[in-house]
Formats: C-alpha cells, sequence, structure tokens
C-alpha cells in the first residue's frame, strides 16, 4: 500500500457538494463487475450525482483523484479492498464499500485511519438490500428468545468467499445478541462429522453456504426451541435489489465522519434493528 500524505478536500467541509445542493462526484472500483457495473449505471441515472470515474482491475488508483471525487463506491474483491478504502481515506474521499472480507482486524485498521483522516466517512455495508438489513436485525431481535440458531446463505456459484459477508455479521450480531442476555450456545450432540457437514462455526453460530447456478444472493436464519420454528429468510432476486442501498449510501456518507458498519444508521435503524 503506498504511503501517501492525506490531501486537504477544500472543496470538502463548509461549502462542499453536500452542502450547496451540487451533484455528488461518484468513483466506482470494480466497474466491469457484477455490481460495479450496475452501480456505475445507478450513479450515471441518478439526478443528483455525477460519475467521474470508473475504474476496472489494473487501473491507476490516481484517477479517483485525479477525477476529484467525492465519493467512492467500491465492489472488487476482498483482496483489493482494503488499498483501495485506505487509498481513498488518505486523500480525504469519502468511500461506499460493499466488498466483502472486512474482518475486525481490518475494520480498526480503518477506524484508526479514519482518527487521522479528519471529517472522512466510510460506510461499510455488508449487504446493500434493504430486505436483508432488516432481516439481519430481526434475526438480531429474535436471537436470545430461541435455543438453536442457524443460518443458511445461498449464492450464485461465482461468488469467491464463503461465508457471505452478510452471514458473518448476522451470526455475530447473532452471538453479541446472545452473550448480552447470557443465552447458551446452541444445542448440538454431534459426536462424528464429515468434514464440513455442519457447516462453520462463525462466532459460535453454524453457518451453511450453498453455491447454485441460478440463484443470486438468499439467506434463511434458523429459530428453533421446544415445539417451534422461526426462520427469517430474505431473496435478492436481482442485483437492483442493491442500488437504492448504494445510492443512500453515496448521499449519505459525506455528513457521516468515521466509519459506519452496515446500512442500518442510514436507514433510521438502530443495531437493534428499532
Ligand atoms: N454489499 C452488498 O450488498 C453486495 C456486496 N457484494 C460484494 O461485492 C464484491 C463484488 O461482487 P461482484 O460484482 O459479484 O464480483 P465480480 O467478480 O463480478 O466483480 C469484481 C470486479 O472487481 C474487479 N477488481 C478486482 N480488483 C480490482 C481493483 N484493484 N481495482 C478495480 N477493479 C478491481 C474485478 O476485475 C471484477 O471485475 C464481492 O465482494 C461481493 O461479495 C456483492 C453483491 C452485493
Ligand atoms: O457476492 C455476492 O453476490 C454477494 N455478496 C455479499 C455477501 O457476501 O454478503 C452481499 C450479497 O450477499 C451478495
Amino acid at each position: 500500500m503506498a504511503d501517501t500524505p492525506a490531501v486537504p478536500r477544500p472543496d470538502r467541509a463548509p461549502g462542499g457538494p453536500e452542502e450547496t445542493g451540487s451533484r455528488i462526484r461518484v468513483a466506482v472500483t470494480g466497474a466491469g463487475g457484477r455490481m460495479g457495473s450496475a452501480a456505475v449505471d445507478a450513479v450515471r441515472a441518478a439526478p443528483d450525482l455525477e460519475l467521474v470515474a470508473a475504474l476496472r482491475r489494473d487501473d491507476d488508483l490516481e484517477q479517483i483523484v485525479r477525477a476529484r471525487a467525492d465519493v467512492l463506491v467500491d465492489l472488487t474483491v476482498p483482496e483489493s479492498t482494503e488499498e483501495i478504502v485506505h487509498f481513498a481515506v488518505r486523500h480525504g474521499i469519502h468511500a461506499v464499500v460493499g466488498t466483502t472480507g472486512w474482518d475486525d482486524s481490518r475494520l480498526a485498521a480503518l477506524r484508526d485511519a479514519l482518527t487521522a483522516a479528519d471529517g472522512v466517512g466510510v460506510l461499510i455495508a455488508p449487504n446493500f438490500a434493504v430486505g436483508s438489513v432488516l432481516a439481519t436485525a430481526f434475526a438480531a431481535k429474535a436471537a436470545r428468545f430461541f435455543d438453536s440458531v442457524e443460518i443458511i446463505e445461498l449464492h450464485h456459484p461465482d461468488k469467491v468467499d464463503a461465508p457471505s459477508g452478510t452471514a458473518a455479521r448476522t451470526a455475530a450480531l447473532v452471538a453479541d445478541a446472545r452473550r448480552a442476555a447470557g443465552t447458551g450456545p446452541s444445542p448440538d450432540a454431534t459426536r462424528t462429522e464429515a468434514p464440513g457437514a455442519r457447516g462453520a462455526d462463525v462466532d459460535g453460530v453454524r453457518v451453511h453456504s450453498v453455491r447454485l447456478r441460478g440463484l443470486v444472493a438468499h439467506q434463511e436464519v434458523l429459530l428453533g426451541s421446544p415445539g417451534e420454528t422461526l426462520t427469517i429468510r430474505h431473496d435478492s432476486l436481482d442485483r437492483a435489489s442493491f442500488m437504492p442501498g448504494v445510492l443512500l449510501g453515496v448521499r449519505s456518507v459525506p455528513a457521516a465522519p468515521g466509519l459506519t458498519h452496515g446500512l442500518d444508521a442510514f436507514l433510521g435503524l438502530d443495531e437493534a434493528g428499532r
């Protein structure tokens, strides 16, 4: 990662585009991908936004600076996203990040970088679909009331990571809620197991990943207690489902300095989904 110093952005704070009503200048990385190309189209179609750069793999990140982007939308791959986002932060550019791979240590390093970058905002959004954000919030809310909880995430087979970022985030919030309530671990008498049969253990929650041609992005949270189960399911049937969340992020992040994790706050939800 290049170690360039932060560049002051005189067009940012008082009198910047978010305050003057001028169009927000948006750059997209991963513009050649499934999500990036949809985001490019969505930004182009939004009257209050202006697409100023669309970068593909191997394009020079300096283009974002030369284009005087206000907000970067990153939709690349887990191996690239950290470097790209730190580059934006160092240059005083806000970022809306949909790419997966933001584990706790990466988030901590980003928080540190943002502390030094006065006024810059970054949204890390594990899922931009409103229904998915709500489903995760509902699951976190329900988690303490049931003996058992497991997650099944189902995606298209071109996805490079498993489990999904959404499932990892859901598992973390479910685990937090159960810890806070003193709920014990999900009961499980398994003694012999074919490798992977019980899924991945994410923060004490079993997560099962399905990859199937024909699917886009889907998740079920299964909760169970004696005599009853509750299933919270969300389906993204088309990448159009993600675009309102991307645009909400672009419009909201300039006024949200520091790190925002999840679209919840921009939707007016707190972490418990209220
Ligand atoms: N937060 C959300 O709601 C959603 C997040 N995602 C996530 O977004 C990411 C992208 O997903 P897809 O578009 O399906 O993948 P994709 O593989 O279709 O697109 C990724 C693109 O990024 C490009 N790329 C890689 N490194 C780059 C770099 N350094 N600079 C510029 N471009 C670079 C690749 O060449 C590729 O075109 C994944 O991490 C996925 O999990 C996907 C859907 C929704
Ligand atoms: O790769 C995808 O497609 C998706 N990735 C994100 C994730 O890993 O959670 C969001 C959504 O599930 C689609």
